[in-house]
């Protein structure tokens, strides 16, 4: 058996024809929206990931605004560009790219991120929304995971699903999202402490993995024709790996790639959150 790929990148594609009319008309409107990204020191990944979230602004419309700050900035020198941009009309909503460096804090500068312009959902006020079920632009990454599932039409309700990682752009929020009864799934967060991860994963009808510890999830610990996600990254000298092993493919019923899965659907949610909130700011 050979899994079916769950294929980020063609579903992005899909998900920006949808997306590009919808801008249009907000442009039409005088209210073209504007993506903004705050990305503070020079690691490469997080270059990379901001460079392809403003080439896909430019595929569906939306405007790009780039700040880029030096790894030394202080704390109110970030802070001051928060303000900036919460005060700036262009800007329609933004993200500021994680991780930052240790000395900033990490919690005050996404709580300072305005409510109505929080493109990525980890605003403590969103995140509160999320728990309380009331609407909030949703984590991009969970929010990509479930659109993803939902696409491919991988069964949610009453599916087991273990979630390896409780980071809070992912593993935390997917709890969230999975359990809201319109997905009604059953979700076990595994993280370090868990006792015996291999037996937690074998129950799963799903398995998301993002703990990023490079081939944590090996073929024996999955059941077979169970969807399983590969979100983690870990890189080394030899190139970038996924959190799950490659054989996982022969025993998987579906699999998300690493690269080529969650990756791209995280940057096409994103932009979908930048619209709707356009979208609301007019109506
Ligand atoms: N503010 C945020 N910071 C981070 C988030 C987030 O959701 N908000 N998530 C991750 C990184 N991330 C988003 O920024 C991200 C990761 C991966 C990709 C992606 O498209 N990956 C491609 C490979 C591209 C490459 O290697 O350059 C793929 O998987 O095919 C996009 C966004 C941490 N930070």
């Amino acid at each position: 058996m050979s899994a079916t790929i769950l294929d980020g990148r063609a579903t992005k594609d899909a998900i920006y024809d949808e997306l590009r009319p919808r801008v249009a008309e907000l442009t039409s409107r005088g209210r073209t929206p504007g993506l903004a990204t705050v990305l503070v020191g020079d690691d490469p990944a997080s270059h990379s990931y901001v460079r392809g979230k403003h080439n896909d602004c430019a595929k569906v419309g939306i405007t790009s605004i780039r700040k880029e700050l030096p790894a030394d900035i202080e704390q109110a020198g970030l802070e001051a560009v928060i303000d900036e941009l919460n005060a700036d009309p262009a800007c329609t909503g933004y993200i500021v790219q994680l991780p930052v460096p240790e000395h900033l804090d990490t919690g005050a500068v996404l709580e300072r991120v305005a409510v109505d312009k929080d493109a990525d959902g980890l605003n403590p006020i969103s995140l509160g929304r999320l728990v309380l079920g009331e609407p909030a632009p949703l984590p991009c990454t969970p929010r990509g995971i479930v659109e993803l599932l939902r696409r491919y039409e991988v069964p949610l309700n009453g599916a087991r699903v273990a979630v390896v990682g409780r980071g809070v752009t992912v593993g935390r929020p997917l709890g969230l999202l999975l359990t809201r009864r319109s997905e009604n799934a059953t979700v076990t967060l595994c993280h370090t402490g868990t006792k015996d991860l291999a037996e937690e994963v074998r129950r799963a009808d799903i398995v998301v993995a993002a703990a990023g510890k490079q081939h944590l999830v090996t073929p024996d610990m999955v059941k077979p024709g169970a969807a399983v996600l590969d979100v983690g990254v870990t890189r080394s000298d030899s190139g970038p790996a996924g959190d799950v092993h490659p054989d996982v493919a022969e025993v998987a019923g579906f699999l998300s790639p690493n690269p080529g899965g969650v990756g791209p659907m995280t940057r096409a949610m994103l932009l979908t959150n930048v619209v709707e909130a356009a979208e609301r700011a007019l109506t």
